[in-house]
């Protein structure tokens, strides 16, 4: 079974935050990079998030014939984000860990599947989304999120707008967090395919050289 080809997109500081240490909504892309990105969410059929992203941010990602997909654990979401208000299809990738008072409650706003575990297997929920006819899958992070893509090497492209901009600290996210490696040579290495410059910023793309399959 083929995977859906993946293009993880964000949008970072000089320095790689994609937030100050508050976590609040704010816009770290240029104008110019708003109006990439919402013609870019049209060329998929789904995009995916995290729940960080959704309590921070409260996204809308409304595009027509998109699914929009949030890896949500214990399901958090709440009932009244954008995502779960707007007519538009939503599904909500849960595990065990959430209560069952919640999940009926967010089974009447979208579709939730359910995963064993304390994290939503990204390999089966991949399997379920190609199934569904997902063939183009973006994913807009946070940190956490894109850590598990590109670990596994789902990734086949990684798109970032630098900005012109240096949050510092430590406890601002990063465009990749989770656990990190180790040691050097565990690092994912990239190919850099076209830069562009865009406003006061830098837009880079860069291909994983050998995306795992599922
Ligand atoms: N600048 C940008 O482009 C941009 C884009 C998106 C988010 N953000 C920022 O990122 C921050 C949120 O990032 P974050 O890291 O806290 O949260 P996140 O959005 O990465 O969500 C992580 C959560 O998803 C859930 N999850 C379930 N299964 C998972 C799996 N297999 N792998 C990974 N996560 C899984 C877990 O509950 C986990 O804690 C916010 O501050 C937001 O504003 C910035
Ligand atoms: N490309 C991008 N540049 C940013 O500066 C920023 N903060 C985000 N963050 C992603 C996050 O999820 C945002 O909240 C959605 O970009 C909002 O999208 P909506 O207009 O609500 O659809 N993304």
């Amino acid at each position: 079974m083929k995977k859906p080809y993946i293009l993880i997109n964000s949008a970072l500081t000089l320095d790689g935050k994609i937030s100050t240490k508050k976590r609040k909504k704010i816009k770290i892309s240029s104008k110019e990079d708003f109006i990439r990105v919402k013609k870019l969410r049209k060329r998929f059929d789904g995009i995916l998030v995290g729940i960080g992203t959704v309590l921070a941010d409260d996204p809308k990602l409304n595009v027509e014939n998109t699914l929009r997909i949030v890896l949500d654990s214990r399901g958090r979401i709440p009932l009244d984000s954008n995502l779960l208000e707007d007519e538009l299809p939503v599904l909500v990738a849960i595990t065990e860990k959430a209560p069952l008072s919640r999940v009926k409650r967010i089974e009447e706003k979208a579709e939730v599947i359910k995963f064993k575990g304390s994290k939503v297997d990204l390999k089966n929920l991949l399997k379920k989304l190609r199934e569904k006819g997902i063939k183009k899958l973006l994913v807009e992070g946070g940190g956490t999120v894109n850590w598990s893509f590109l670990k596994n090497r789902y990734a086949d492209e990684v798109c970032v707008y630098i900005s012109n901009l240096i949050f510092g600290g430590k406890d601002a996210p990063t465009f990749v967090d989770g656990e990190g490696v180790k040691e050097k040579q565990d690092a994912i290495e990239l190919k850099l395919k076209n830069v562009e410059k865009l406003g006061e910023g830098l837009l880079l793309f860069w291909e994983l050289p050998h995306p795992k399959g599922l």
